[in-house]
């Protein structure tokens, strides 16, 4: 295994993890599920289509069953992507398959199915030769970085450094609701009330919670989204173990928590950004970069679904969630065909993949990966 080394997004990729969609079955809707993805949840109008939800209230996990055809075709995509990739001449490698018959998970008070890791980008942070494990906001996900140990290990072996944020208990108590409850117009919903926090004799108050998605690498800086308190501990955590070495930009709820469908760097002095506006909530030093803006996302391209049995887990905004190979390269959703046409009017080389669910499984291109080779180094591109 050769040794781990990504700084950026943009830098040609040698080695990349592709994460695995198998067994994807549904989603526990426990307040962890509900707060994480309020945004996106909170126009969902299934809270009257379902009153038997209503039992979460009183302490039962309630899962949400995903359509076998939808997994099944989320499968074949995640599948041809690591194939694309593998043909672009990256090493590819893939995180353990969920076995079909995974028990629940439990931490101290509360158990939750497990789902297979898929967005990897969000609970890991590669940060040059160190592998850092986020803690994560979501109870199924609490152990999901388990299925990349292997890799992980194997980058260890080969000199890596390997680090695990403090895990967080995540009791009811833990979560700041600030974030939904600044911008939400609904608060709970079918199943679990978040506003309603039960105690729990494991309570330890707010915690740490920050994902690697919430993070945009550029050599030495790091942009850092912060939209409530237990990101702005995540990321005070991020400053203190990182040390002078890193500039950590923190940058004030750019997006309820991941900032890889609000803006990517597609090569140093481009972003590729949801709207201008963007331009104006990064730090200072990076405003004067150019921002590409797609045209706004064509409804006719997702699958209609159904708008009570379906969760629809992303903004039409996730095309944006491309992969850049090097900076001509870009993987961009076939479907996306106004975002790929701008691309290449900038001088892209657009390499067009299938990826037909992204609005239920959470994540595009850029969130089913993890870069873990590129050539760029701990470089300086603000000057
Ligand atoms: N790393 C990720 N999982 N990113 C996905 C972010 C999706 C974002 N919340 C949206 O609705 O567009």
């Amino acid at each position: 295994m050769p040794r781990l080394n990504s700084h950026d997004d943009f830098t040609p990729l040698k080695e990349v993890i592709v994460g695995s969609a198998a067994n994807y079955v549904g989603h526990d809707r426990d307040v962890s599920f509900e707060l994480f993805h309020h945004e996106n949840l909170k126009g969902f109008r299934s809270d009257w289509a379902y009153p038997r939800l209503t039992r979460a209230a009183a302490g039962h996990r309630e899962s949400w069953t995903i359509k076998a055809r939808y997994a099944q075709e989320l499968h074949e995509d995640v599948e041809a992507l690591a194939a694309t990739l593998a043909g672009l001449g990256v090493a590819v490698h893939r995180p353990l398959p969920l076995p079909a018959d995974a028990a629940p998970i439990a931490g101290l008070g509360w158990a939750a199915a497990p789902t297979p890791a898929l967005n990897i980008r969000d609970n890991t942070l590669i940060l040059g030769d160190e592998i850092i494990e986020t803690p994560p906001a979501i109870r199924s996900r609490y152990l999901e970085t388990r299925l990349l140990a292997p890799v992980f290990t194997a980058y260890w072996e080969a000199g890596a450094r390997w680090t695990t944020m403090p895990r967080p208990t995540l009791t009811d108590n833990s979560f700041d609701l600030s974030y939904a409850r600044d911008t939400a117009t609904t608060l709970g919903g079918p199943t679990e009330a978040i506003d309603d926090p039960r105690p729990s004799p494991y309570d330890v108050g707010v915690e740490m919670m920050l994902d690697g998605a919430q993070v945009l690498r550029l050599g030495r800086d790091l942009v850092v989204n912060v939209a409530q308190e237990n990101h702005a501990r995540g990321a005070e955590w991020l400053e203190r173990h990182l040390g002078h070495e890193y500039r950590v930009h923190q940058v004030w709820r750019m997006a309820d928590n991941h900032i890889d469908s609000m803006v990517l760097a597609l090569r140093p002095g481009v972003f590729l950004a949801r709207h201008d506006g963007i331009r104006d909530l990064m730090p200072e030093p990076l405003r004067s970069w150019r921002y590409i803006v797609p045209p706004e996302p064509d409804p006719g391209t997702f699958p209609v679904y159904d708008d009570y049995e379906d969760l629809v887990l992303t903004s039409p905004y996730i095309d944006l969630n491309v992969l850049s190979v090097d900076e001509h390269t870009v993987l961009v959703n076939e479907e996306c065909t106004g975002l790929a046409k701008l691309l290449e009017t900038e001088g892209f080389d657009v390499v067009p993949v299938r990826h037909r669910h992204r609005r239920l499984f959470g994540g595009g291109f850029h969130c089913f990966t993890l870069d873990t080779r590129r050539t760029g180094g701990f470089d300086d591109y603000l000057s």
